[in-house]
């Protein structure tokens, strides 16, 4: 997460794209690019979301059409999805790209149309990779995971998928409301800025002091982030971001 004041670089430096020179790539970029590496392209599937939270209201940045996305919580698992959000297979890191050009041109278009170069929204970038386990692997991923071995499928011959997911968040910047001097709309935008800031503060707080409680449920940024602050259903942690999971 890129979190600061408005002005100091935070979608400079999370989401340049760096097209004629690597080492001027940003977060975003150097990320998939490493993900990329990483995965085979027989048994991996790489997707991404693009989206943006303005005034607690999701639009999708690769389809703006769609706005005013509800998030869905699975009752199980805890798990958090956005059915309406376009998911779209990354082929290459040129592909990317050229995805996350399309996704800051409608964010930009969006805030120019709420008369402001800067970012008065959180872009957040949602990249997903499903790895398909054959037996072989899968035994040995049992062995060396004998905590989650549990949960693998047993014998019944469907294939297992290990699913992980990435976050990275270029947050809305932060300001003194009374520094800023702002009126009116933008009053408004700052308050849902500092709203959700401070709730991902709070949850940040809680999770660092080890709390029982992560109060996840005051923000729809952090309802977005809930499955990465390890929360299940029970709002107690489950598994945190990193670990492996296994579905059926
Ligand atoms: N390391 C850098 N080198 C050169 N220019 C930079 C660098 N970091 C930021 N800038 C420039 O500073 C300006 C502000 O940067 P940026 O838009 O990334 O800030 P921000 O923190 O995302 O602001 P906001 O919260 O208002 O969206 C931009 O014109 C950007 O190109």
């Amino acid at each position: 997460m890129a979190y600061g004041q408005t002005g100091t670089g935070k979608t400079y430096t999370v989401g340049k794209l760096g097209k004629d020179d690597a080492a001027e790539r940003g977060i975003m970029v150097r990320a998939l690019e490493d993900v990329l590496a990483s995965t085979m392209p027989g048994s991996d599937v790489v997707e991404v979301s693009y989206l943006h939270l303005y005034m607690e209201s999701i639009q999708d940045l690769l389809a703006p059409e769609k706005a005013s996305i509800p998030i869905n919580e699975d009752a199980r698992t805890g798990e958090v999805s956005l059915p309406d959000v376009s998911v779209v297979k990354v082929q290459d890191l040129n592909h990317f790209s050229d995805l996350l050009q399309i996704g800051e041109t409608n964010r930009h278009a969006a805030n120019t149309k709420q008369n402001t170069e800067s970012s008065r929204s959180h872009a957040i970038l949602m990249v997903h990779v499903r790895r398909s386990i054959n037996q072989k692997a899968g035994d040995e991923t049992a062995s060396q995971e004998k905590d989650v071995k549990s949960n693998l499928a047993g014998g019944n011959g469907l294939p297992r998928v290990r699913k992980s997911k990435l976050l990275v968040v270029d947050l809305a910047g932060s300001e003194r409301l009374d520094k800023s001097g702002s009126e009116g709309h933008l009053l408004e935008e700052a308050k849902f800025i500092n709203l959700s800031l401070t709730s991902l503060g709070k949850c940040i707080n809680a999770q660092a002091e080890n709390s029982p409680h992560i109060p996840t449920r005051d923000s729809k940024l952090t309802r977005l982030l809930r499955d990465s602050f390890g929360v299940s259903t029970a709002g107690k942690y489950s598994s945190r971001v990193g670990d492996a999971r296994h579905r059926k």
